[in-house]
């Protein structure tokens, strides 16, 4: 159980911290995870993964299969209903601003202007930081999404892209150990998304951030992401019993990182790659 302490779980610390294969080693390490609502029917179990430093990966799967329920556990927001999650060699227990989470729905407060939005989450990160020190480091990142311009804007007077920036700002701005996105370009039109996309691709390349993100678009898995996991859905089997859902897959993304939306299509293997994880969502991701 997430709740329960290695000591409580008759492990020492330096037993709970040392994580089975294939996750040796990883910045951030899932083992035997899984999560039940309704009783006799997991919605995935067995979950291992790793991510390394550094290292963009993607979750893709069908609607409903577990991906934001994953992300919320990675997040210290829900807790598993089995096995453990450690980040940097801690156990994930709670949420934690070591962790920088962007929701579909940006989740700005509405009372607010961007630079006060950004700021709340500055001052809670740095609390003995001058006021001209959180002023300087929130005009950095206002900056870095491109929307100086609406610093001392309320998020009822910007479009949603703008509001999405705001949220993805925030989110950097706690200069976080990792950055979780659940389908953060989810609610935008194609235009705004690609380039949200572009930026985001441009911070993360110089920022080295690691990063976790749901989406739904497997082009967008392919320019963002180093690795790409594909999740199955839960289903039952021709005899009745229930298979939860589960990591299919983890697929390299073997293209060079210089990446733009623009030439992804001309890049060898694309093709490939592309119709591979096409044909894991229409033929395999729901199949006994
Ligand atoms: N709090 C909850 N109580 C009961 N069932 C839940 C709860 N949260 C999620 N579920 C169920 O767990 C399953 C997985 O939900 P989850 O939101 O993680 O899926 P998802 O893969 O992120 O889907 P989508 O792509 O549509 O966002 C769904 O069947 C959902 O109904």
């Amino acid at each position: 159980m997430m709740s329960m302490s290695p000591v409580q779980a008759g492990l020492t610390a330096t037993e709970a911290a040392a994580p089975r294969s294939p996750t040796t080693g990883a910045f951030l390490q899932v083992q035997g995870l899984g999560r039940v609502f309704q009783p006799g029917r997991p919605v995935f179990a067995d979950v291992d993964f790793g991510v390394a430093r550094g290292e963009f990966v993607c979750i893709i799967g069908h609607s409903g299969c577990g991906k934001t329920t994953i992300l919320n556990v990675l997040a210290g927001l829900d807790e598993a209903s089995e096995g453990h999650v450690f980040m940097d060699g801690r156990e994930v227990r709670g949420p934690s601003l070591e962790r920088g989470v962007v929701f579909q729905n940006h989740a700005l407060m509405p009372w607010l202007t961007v630079r006060r939005n950004i700021a709340f989450a500055v001052e809670s990160r740095w609390p003995r930081w001058s006021r001209a020190q959180v002023v300087a480091h929130v005009e950095k990142y206002v900056a870095l999404v491109g929307l100086s311009a609406a610093l001392d804007k309320k998020p009822s007077q910007l479009s949603g892209g703008m509001k999405q920036r705001v949220g993805i700002a925030r989110a950097f701005a706690i200069e976080p150990k990792m950055l979780l996105l659940d389908e953060p370009f989810g609610a935008l039109d194609a235009l705004t998304r690609g380039t949200i996309q572009d930026e985001l691709l441009a911070i993360v390349q110089r920022s080295q951030q690691t990063v976790f993100m749901i989406t739904h678009d497997v082009d967008e898995a392919i320019l963002l992401a180093d690795r790409v996991l594909l999740m199955r859905n839960g289903v039952e089997l021709p005899d009745g019993q229930w298979r939860p859902g589960g990591i299919a897959e983890s697929v390299q993304v073997a293209l060079p990182r210089e990446r733009t939306r623009a030439g992804l299509h001309r890049l060898p293997g694309y093709y490939e790659l592309r119709n591979h994880i096409v044909d894991f969502l229409v033929s395999r991701a729901h199949a006994a």
